[in-house]
């Protein structure tokens, strides 16, 4: 892959050149956008830029600047526990049928109110002692069905979760974990209505229904917040300090009356609604914890992070709580003392925000989880699916092996921490009790809370947060921050957002869900299509949150993880992929397109993979065709370096002819051929030229041929051929892309009948000499050669080729001749 970069571009200079170019540089993985815009002069015109103005157009370029986004490295580390397992695992301890008799009667009352109930009115202290006690003291392999593998890291986890609970005599904790494992009770018995555990006691598989399943996620999640705090409520440091705790209290009232208030409103309604996100609702409802990070099926952690965060919050929970000392702090009634039993959640979430970054799941991975608890693996998994299955599961074991290292490894230093915290904490709770919520930890967009769950990656422009919504679909939280930025580009993020408006209930373009700009009158303007105020900067303070549906992975990982496979092999990913993908791209671009719409900036980062279905993003520098032309006129040009057509480099200049130079949709379907050259040969065409002007030069060059390495399916490479033409008029258009026989095989010609008559003839040998391998296949090559003898090339071949071809033939036929005497003498022996 290239390792292009901007300043290496910067610093070689261009021949000539006035036009500024706004350019996205790709990462080294090709597939992703670089950390920011950049203005470079183009070399076709004749005038050069003066310094000023050379400045003037890198101070320009500066103006969007597009950090690499964390999840489009090239390195896929997923990290996952499986949590619902465990919850189904406790599930199955209990899953007798006189259990699940027993909580039938309570599966009437709302799940909401219930759990509404548990935690206003905590249950006596003696009797969830015992439950506690109970549950801590059952071994491993009492939490059911748990897969082997996962036992020891369960263990650990299990063991951190239930110490609190037999802290006898510490009232505060035992109340919270009362009111946790209540929780649990409640949400195993709202589950127990649909789910099935086929248990048996030798096999321990499990059943379960899908959407239970995730329902259970999502309340357990809501439980293991409570869990967690519990857990920090023990917590005193090593010194024994509890003065920490006292401090965050103020946090953490706040906190609770928001979770408390989250869960009230949002699972108030009986929660019958699956995850919008299909295949990866499994891995999607579980809620990070702010308080106490840890491993669980969402979070994906870099495995520096990992360490750090095991340091911080597993290793401290570990430590913590081997030196169990009652927090002193006073409280006069229940609501004090659930407070106090939930002091850990002030722990500010900022931290988690910064560390916590949600793993991508994929469809993968959702039927991962899905044969985890199923317990039988789905036949109809691709390569590519189980390949990843089983790197999360290799993942999962480094991932707890390493936060056990690290946890054993860890020092405490109690001051910095406090101090850190203390300050971060009231921050926090300054701010929660001005919003009402903690910022730090949820979304407001419209009125709606969204729960972040971690940072799935970040444009050049915005942050997009993995979010969970008031009922428990999993979304994609889009957070644009205007202050600061020119209003040419700030109008450019709205019109985004209109373009997501235009092609709502479009299945292959991401859909936007709700949105909100904070800034009013910038939308207004916006709207009106007036931009009075272009010149200048936002001021206010203003964001745009755009709330999407969620994207488990997209093309650039899709392909890395597919090299991946192929590592050192000589094959191209298997054509049908190719094709089931390729089909799906054109179907998406073709959606924009009919809706006169240029993308300007394809590549595999931005089409994501939606419930098994590739959809579209990222429409920030989308551009419409107004109706009097098919063409697109840009002040810049833009786009991202490996994918951007000759015309997007020459944007606005003059052809030979005299025509201005524009941008349309032949333009895209250029980036196309750089997407599908990609997806065949693993690198983008131009890959080799390493700099910015080497690129601009091959690539805006007329009699510049790409090179194409032979392939066996000559379709293919005719198809990259017809979507990289250098002249644009020759680039075929989508509908014509769509019925290009590599995606549409002809249909074998009607034979003539004396060849007919050969084939049957060459039919009847293989049959009657199918004991013979070798001359049943000789004959098959024998009836190809003759039926197809244009799939050498579909071109008209030369003379000699056609020689060689019947040469073929006649010795194909020598070779049967040979084969079927040998093997008649050997039926005769
Ligand atoms: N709906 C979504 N679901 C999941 N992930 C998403 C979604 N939208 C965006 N992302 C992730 O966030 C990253 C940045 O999003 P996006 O490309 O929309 O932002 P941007 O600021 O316009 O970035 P760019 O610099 O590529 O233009 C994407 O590469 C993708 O990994």
């Amino acid at each position: 892959m290239e390792g292009e970069t901007a300043t290496a571009n910067l610093l070689e200079p261009p021949a000539t050149g006035t036009k500024p170019i706004s350019i996205r540089p790709i990462n080294p993985s090709e597939s992703t956008n670089v950390s920011r815009s950049f203005t470079l002069s183009s070399t076709t015109s004749s005038s050069s830029s003066s310094p000023p103005d050379f400045l003037r157009h890198i101070q320009a370029a500066f103006k969007r600047p597009r950090p690499l986004g964390k999840m489009q490295s090239n390195s896929i580390m997923p990290r996952r526990l499986v949590a619902p397992l465990r919850q189904a695992s406790r599930g199955s301890t209990l899953n007798t049928d006189c259990t699940l008799e027993a909580k039938k009667t309570q599966d009437e009352i709302p799940l909401s109110h219930r759990l509404m109930e548990c935690i206003s009115q905590p249950k006596n202290t003696a009797s969830d002692t015992v439950e506690a006690q109970e549950d801590a003291s059952m071994p491993p392999s009492e939490y059911g069905s748990t897969v082997d593998a996962h036992e020891e890291n369960y263990s650990s986890f299990n063991s951190l979760r239930d110490q609190p609970r037999s802290f006898t005599g510490r009232r505060s904790n035992i109340t919270t974990a009362s009111l946790v494992t209540e929780c649990e009770q409640v949400l195993l018995a709202e589950g127990q209505k649909k789910v099935h555990f086929a248990a048996d006691s030798t096999s321990r598989s499990q059943e379960m229904d899908w959407d239970v399943g995730n329902q259970m996620e999502a309340v357990t999640a809501a439980g293991q917040i409570l869990r967690d705090q519990n857990i920090q409520t023990t917590d005193v440091d090593g010194n024994g300090n509890s003065s920490l705790l006292a401090n965050r209290t103020l946090g953490v009232a706040d906190q609770i009356h928001q979770f408390s208030n989250f869960l009230q409103n949002d699972l108030s309604h009986p929660m019958t609604q699956a995850s919008v996100v299909g295949s990866s609702f499994t891995t999607t409802t579980l809620i990070n914890s702010t308080s106490a990070p840890m491993i669980n099926s969402t979070t994906y952690c870099p495995q520096s992070h990992l360490a750090r965060k095991s340091t911080e919050s597993l290793g401290e929970h570990k430590l913590k709580s081997e030196h169990p000392v009652q927090s002193s702090y006073p409280f006069s009634k229940n609501e004090n003392r659930l407070a106090a039993d939930q002091t850990a959640i002030a722990v500010p979430s900022s931290t988690t925000e910064t560390d916590s970054e949600v793993k991508r799941p994929n469809v993968a991975e959702g039927t991962r989880n899905s044969m985890l608890i199923k317990g039988d693996v789905p036949k109809d998994t691709s390569p590519l699916e189980d390949n990843v299955a089983k790197e999360c599961v290799t993942d999962i074991h480094s991932g707890v092996r390493l936060s056990k290292v690290s946890s054993s490894n860890m020092k405490l230093e109690p001051s910095k921490t406090e101090k850190q915290e203390k300050s971060v904490g009231s921050k926090a709770a300054s701010s929660s009790r001005k919003k009402g919520y903690d910022p730090d930890t949820f979304f407001k967009v419209n009125g709606k809370l969204y729960q972040r769950l971690g940072k799935i990656g970040s444009g050049g422009s915005s942050e997009v947060h993995k979010a969970i919504a008031s009922d428990c679909s999993i979304y994609a939280l889009k957070k644009i921050k205007l202050k600061g930025r020119d209003y040419a580009t700030a109008y450019g993020f709205c019109q985004e957002i209109e373009y997501l408006k235009r092609l709502k209930g479009k299945n292959n373009i991401i859909q936007l869900i709700d949105y909100e700009v904070t800034d009013k009158s910038l939308l207004h303007e916006v709207m009106n299509g007036s931009m009075s105020n272009n010149e200048s900067r936002v001021k206010e303070d203003g964001y745009i949150y755009m709330v999407l549906e969620y994207g488990e992975i997209d093309l650039a990982h899709m392909l890395s993880q597919k090299w991946r496979e192929l590592d050192g092999s000589e094959s191209i990913i298997d054509e049908n992929w190719l094709r089931f993908y390729w089909q799906q791209i054109l179907l998406a671009v073709n959606t924009i397109h009919d809706e006169r719409i240029v993308h300007s900036d394809l590549k595999p980062a931005n089409f994501l993979l939606v419930r098994g279905s590739l959809k579209l993003i990222d429409f920030g520098i989308a551009k419409a065709i107004m109706c009097d032309t098919t063409n697109i006129q840009r002040d810049t040009q833009v786009g991202t370096l490996s994918y951007m057509s000759p015309e997007a480099f020459m944007c606005n200049e003059t052809d030979a002819n005299g025509n201005t130079i524009k941008c349309g949709r032949p333009s895209d379907i250029w980036s196309l051929g750089c997407i599908l050259y990609q997806m065949v040969y693993g690198r983008t065409p131009f890959s080799e030229y390493k700099t910015f002007w080497a690129k601009f030069k091959v690539i805006t060059d007329p009699n510049h041929a790409i090179l194409y390495e032979p392939l066996s399916n000559p379709w293919l490479l005719d198809l990259m051929k017809k979507c990289l033409a250098w002249d644009r008029n020759e680039r075929w258009r989508i509908p014509q892309l769509l019925q290009h026989p590599f995606l549409v095989p002809p249909v074998p010609p009607q034979l003539p009948a004396p060849l007919e008559q050969t084939c049957t003839l060459l039919q009847l040998i293989a049959k009657s000499c199918e004991n013979d391998g070798k001359a049943s296949i000789l004959c098959m090559q024998l009836q190809n050669l003759l039926v197809h003898p244009t799939q050498i090339s579909y071109e008209a071949l030369p003379v000699c080729q056609y020689q060689k071809l019947l040469c073929d033939v006649s010795s194909l036929c020598l070779q049967l001749q040979e084969q079927l005497g040998n093997s008649e003498r050997g039926t005769k022996m």
